[in-house]
């Protein structure tokens, strides 16, 4: 088991930018020269994006694809568990030889999100002081995260992406992209996502830093080295927990689960009913691999996203796009609901921008249903 990630934040070396040759999948770094400034007119100094790349750039350099990961996501979207992945690629059926995303036509690229902590700059990074961001670390926005991403963009060369593509919190970063970058986006595939974070969504997010927030091991987010090992997975867990609720769906969990009582555990007698059960496991795991800070600052930004604010509304936002987009939705998502994904299609100029993936998985079909995810790739980058 590896430790609780508040003690083990991966301290890379200061930079590493991607080289004709280098092996697929090998993690790498970019580190912005100078500070981002951000939309709480705040700066950012010393931010690094670690980032993932399969496949070659062409010499024309107009094959790169951008594919960007959900909440807990990270760059590792393909390849197998090992050294430095916790977990195997998020979407390893899609990325790779004779895939969706065929490597041996298409250079991917896949960044850790800014604020995150799986390689970027996020609450558990060192200040330029060497003392940890924890709970000054700034408050980031959709639009501040994709700002960082276009000067990896820059510094890798790639003017034009020929396809922009997320799920969830990927999916508002690549709206985002679409609407504030339309020149450097060709084509467009926006996955169980929304135009704007609705009150529903606000509220069962709120919750989840709520009760990260409100663990006494929290510390008003200074708790990387106050107390090393011990920082606020009891309520890491929680949010996780209520948060995987909404990722999967009511009949799901009724088929899978029902009534039934966790092995040689008797709820009459404190014991835990089998999606109990399944819920601590999902938060244990999350625990191990995901520092609690970097949870309440991407779940805020995830609050914050309204790709109409400052641009006189959602409507006029999608008119700015000019990329080939499709639109999908699960439809048994209960979090981002296919309403949602419809919206988003009839704002975007272009007829016929809607798609839905058949899941009785709920919200994560977008990451389960890689099949026909896989089908819409291919589609959007045109056969
Ligand atoms: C973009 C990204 O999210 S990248 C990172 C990958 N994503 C995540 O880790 C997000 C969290 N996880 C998920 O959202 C989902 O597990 C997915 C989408 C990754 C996979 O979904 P599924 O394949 O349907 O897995 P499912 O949700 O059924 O969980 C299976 C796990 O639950 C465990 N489990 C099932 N029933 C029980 C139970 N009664 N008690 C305890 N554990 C249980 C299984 O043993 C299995 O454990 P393992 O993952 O350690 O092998
Ligand atoms: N399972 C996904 C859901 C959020 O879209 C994640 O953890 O990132």
């Amino acid at each position: 088991m590896s430790a609780a990630p508040d003690t083990a934040v991966p301290l890379p070396p200061a930079s590493g930018a991607w080289r004709e040759g280098d092996p697929p999948g090998r993690r790498q770094w970019w580190a912005r020269a100078t500070p981002l400034a951000l939309e709480s007119e705040r700066e950012l100094p010393g931010v690094r994006l670690a980032y993932e790349t399969w496949g070659r750039l062409a010499a024309d350099r107009g094959n790169a694809v951008l594919v960007l990961h959900a909440l807990t996501g990270d760059s590792h979207a393909a390849g197998p568990a090992g050294p430095g992945h916790p977990t195997a690629g998020w979407w390893d059926g899609l990325i790779g030889p004779g895939r969706p995303l065929d490597t041996d036509r298409w250079f991917v690229v896949v960044p850790n999100v800014l604020g995150g902590c799986q390689g970027s700059t996020g609450p558990a990074s060192l200040r330029p002081d060497g003392r940890r961001w924890g709970g000054g670390f700034p408050y980031l926005t959709q639009r501040d995260q994709v700002a960082a991403e276009a000067g990896l963009a820059d510094a890798l060369g790639i003017d034009r992406w020929a396809l922009v593509v997320g799920g969830s919190m990927g999916g508002m970063r690549a709206l985002e992209w679409a609407v504030s970058r339309p020149e450097r986006v060709r084509s467009l595939l926006l996955l169980a996502c929304t135009a704007a974070a609705t009150a529903e969504q606000i509220a069962w997010a709120g919750v989840q830093v709520r009760a990260i927030v409100d663990d006494p091991n929290w510390r008003g987010g200074d708790y990387h080295d106050a107390s090393p090992g011990h920082g606020p997975h009891a309520g890491l867990g929680l949010a996780r927990r209520l948060a995987h609720v909404t990722y999967r769906s009511e009949p799901e969990l009724q088929a899978r689960f029902g009534r039934a009582a966790q092995d040689h555990e008797d709820p009459a007698l404190g014991g835990r009913y089998q999606v109990e059960s399944y819920l601590d496991h999902h938060a244990d795991k999350l625990v191990r691999r995901f520092d609690a800070g970097a949870y309440v600052t991407l779940t805020r930004a995830m609050n914050a996203h309204d790709v109409g604010r400052g641009r006189g509304g959602v409507r006029a936002a999608l008119r700015r796009i000019t990329a080939t987009a499709l639109v999908a939705a699960v439809d048994s998502d209960r979090l981002y609901r296919p309403a949602q994904q419809a919206e988003l299609a009839a704002g975007i100029s272009g007829a016929d921008r809607l798609r839905t993936v058949r899941s009785p998985h709920g919200h994560d079909g977008f990451l389960l249903e890689t099949g026909q995810v896989g089908e819409l790739v291919r589609e959007v980058l045109g056969g």
